[in-house]
């Protein structure tokens, strides 16, 4: 079938373009607009793939929140915002939706500037009630003016940042809304006490009767509008309300309700919104890939899927040619440790997509899964290292930014040997620019004690795991991209290497380009490119943002009339403390022709990791220019002629 004739039949999700046209339906026509929503958001997740299973999980959400709210004057703030989709289809981008996480394309996260709908940007977790508070004492003060909402999942309530927010908003008293969407999954299973405790809250509430009651108290009701209203009140009065840790807060706690059951979400919403002068807080259970079998199923209920078939839930998976470095690290590590009992790995909640998942299978005593906690899974790898352990602290680079005045303060000051491997580093494709590693060389590099390794393959990044096992002498870091490696011959075991040295992979002449990470292979085929034109560029790879090889860099700058850096991070990172270096030893004093390439300073949005290199300008087309600008050399058609 073609895409086209997949699309589902969605009558009333056609009458649909702005929460507004759904200010007309009845309760029983948004019912249907929920499974007409919930079928097309199958449909166009199959064709671009993405977060599947928390849009599912939130279907019916979306329509209660879109129809009792005001929106976009009431600011709807969906944390992580991965569950975004129904959300973007109901708010005038279904005619996009099928191009979600592709160039040029809608974001996979909600995104301010994309629609007026989008109050505030998401995709790192824990941030929806701290920004929702914001629009709510905005408007008490004359901005902005309509209610705040913030949806923030089960997970994402772990994290420190959401319980300083709720700790502000309950002292503040100002009116907000908190719709928590407990669906018992993180990406992983939920870990940590605030997991069990919902569950308790959960089972412990008449939610059963409760929602019998409600079905009973509707079918014996008349239709009119007093209908909800009654239905509230017999609701709000069999709710668990009394004791629970968000009304400690300073919060009304209602719930839990059935997430999926318009029939409880509908009047209660509509009472909150009604009743509220406070912040209250409205639990709804829900289920993760609800409505759609393959994502229920799955381990993960469909957080991230490739592209799928529609009927089969068969996804559209691309054959790797070569192991993900993640599985690479894993392997590595796993090794390591059979050697050392002293190492044990953290990871935040993201056990799969670190690899650590493989660990916890093989050593379930020595991993552990802290939740979104990045700022605590720092600082808890710090007192393992302090305690004697020799902590692997996996957080991807982008997720690392959260835990950054831990790594100064907890772990470098105080010169603990903790190991972070840094995954995602460089830029990711279909996240975008939020979950881009563009920062992690230039934040740890400039700490006094800090190793910062980035790995040009994959069999780089086996001997740098070995390495920081090794390193005792302080906190270590080590590097590598999403995806797939180059493909290279792997060691049979990893080999600790020389701290601060790096390597020469081919001498030449006149140029020199020094590559830290996987740019290597860009600039290799630059240098490749060069020699066909009669200029052949030295190559090395420099292994080390710090320690810099001092005796490479400076040799390199000795025998070249021109040195390029190219790395796959923002400035302030490598090439600024090579800049640093031949700064300090007067070498540009001699006249050496010197250009560090970056990323761009800008936001790059979603798109194949290459376009992204591309627009960046650190593909290996743009290296061999850049080389032959710095030179000085024209290139007319095949000649070329030195510039004068
Ligand atoms: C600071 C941060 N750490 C990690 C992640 C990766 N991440 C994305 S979604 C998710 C799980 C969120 O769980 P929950 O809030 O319960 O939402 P659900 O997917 O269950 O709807 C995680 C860990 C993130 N987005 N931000
Ligand atoms: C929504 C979120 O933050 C995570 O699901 C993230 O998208 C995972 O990234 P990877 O797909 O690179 O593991
Ligand atoms: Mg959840």
């Amino acid at each position: 079938m073609t895409e086209a004739e997949n699309r589902p039949k969605t009558p009333l999700l056609d009458r649909v373009t702005l929460p507004v046209d759904m200010k007309r339906l009845s309760d029983r026509e948004l019912r249907q607009l929920a499974d007409d929503l919930r079928a097309e958001t199958i449909s166009a997740v199959s064709v671009t793939g993405g977060h599947l299973g928390a849009g599912l999980g939130v279907v019916e959400l979306t329509v209660a929140l879109h129809a009792v709210f005001d929106t976009p004057r009431d600011k709807i703030v969906w944390d992580v915002g991965h569950q975004c989709y129904p959300h973007k289809i109901l708010t005038g981008r279904r005619d996009r939706i099928r191009t979600l996480r592709t160039e040029g394309g809608l974001s996979g996260f909600t995104k301010r500037s994309e629609s007026a709908y989008d109050p505030f940007g998401a995709a790192h977790s824990s941030t929806s009630i701290s920004a929702a508070l914001g629009f709510a004492c905005a408007a008490d003060l004359g901005g902005d003016p309509g209610d705040a909402v913030a949806v923030i999942g089960d997970g994402a309530m772990s994290a420190g940042m959401a319980f300083e927010a709720m700790n502000n908003a309950g002292g503040l008293k100002k009116r907000l809304f908190v719709i928590l969407n407990d669906n018992e999954m993180s990406i992983a299973p939920p870990v940590g006490a605030l997991s069990s405790y919902l569950t308790r809250l959960y089972s412990g509430s008449p939610f059963h009767d409760l929602k019998a009651a409600a079905k009973g108290a509707v079918s014996l009701l008349p239709e009119p509008f007093q209908e909800g209203a009654r239905r509230a009140k017999e609701m709000l009065k069999g709710m668990a309300v009394g004791g629970t840790m968000f009304e400690e807060l300073g919060f009304s706690y209602l719930g839990p309700i059935d997430g999926h059951d318009l029939d409880q979400l509908l009047p209660v919403l509509r009472t909150a919104r009604a009743r509220a002068t406070g912040p209250i807080l409205i639990h709804v259970i829900t289920k993760k890939g609800k409505g759609y079998a393959p994502a229920e199923r799955a381990r993960d209920k469909g957080h991230a899927t490739g592209k799928f078939d529609v009927l089969t839930g068969q996804q559209a998976k691309a054959t790797p040619n070569a192991p993900a470095y993640t599985k690479v690290f894993a392997q590595a590590l796993m090794d390591e440790a059979a050697r050392d009992e002293k190492i044990v790995a953290v990871t935040a909640a993201m056990p799969d997509g670190t690899g650590l998942n493989l660990f916890a299978e093989r050593f379930p005593r020595r991993c552990f899964d802290v939740g979104i906690a990045e700022q605590h899974g720092v600082t808890f790898s710090a007192g393992l290292a302090a305690g004697g352990m020799k902590p692997f602290c996996a957080i991807y680079s982008t997720f690392l930014q959260r835990g950054y005045d831990q790594v100064v303060h907890d772990v470098a000051i105080q010169r603990l040997p903790v190991r972070f491997a840094i995954d995602r580093a460089g830029l990711v494709g279909a996240d975008g620019a939020t979950h881009a590693g563009a920062f992690d060389v230039a934040f740890l590099a400039n700490l006094p004690g800090m190793v910062v390794m980035a790995a040009a393959d994959e069999a780089e990044l086996v001997h740098m795991v070995a390495t920081a096992a090794a390193h005792e002498d302080g906190p270590i870091a080590f590097r590598y991209p999403r995806g797939e490696g180059e493909g290279v011959e792997m060691p049979a075991r990893g080999i600790p290497l020389e701290i601060g040295k790096g390597r020469v992979m081919r001498e030449g002449a006149r140029v020199a380009i020094l590559s830290f990470g996987t740019r290597l292979g860009e600039a290799l085929r630059a240098a490749e490119a060069l020699a066909a034109r009669g200029i052949a560029p030295t190559v090395a790879d420099a292994r080390f943002a710090k320690p810099l090889d001092r005796d490479l860099i400076l040799r390199l700058a000795a025998d070249h009339e021109v040195l390029l850096t190219v790395e796959e991070g923002a400035i302030g990172g490598f090439g600024s403390h090579v800049a640093q270096l031949l700064a300090d030893e007067g070498v540009f004093d001699r006249g050496l022709k010197f250009r560090s390439m970056v990323l761009p300073d800008t936001f790059i949005d979603q798109a194949s990791p290459d376009a992204m290199y591309q627009v960046a300008g650190l593909d290996a087309a743009q290296i061999e220019a850049k080389a032959l600008e710095v030179l000085g050399v024209s290139v007319v058609g095949s000649r070329m002629a030195q510039q004068p």
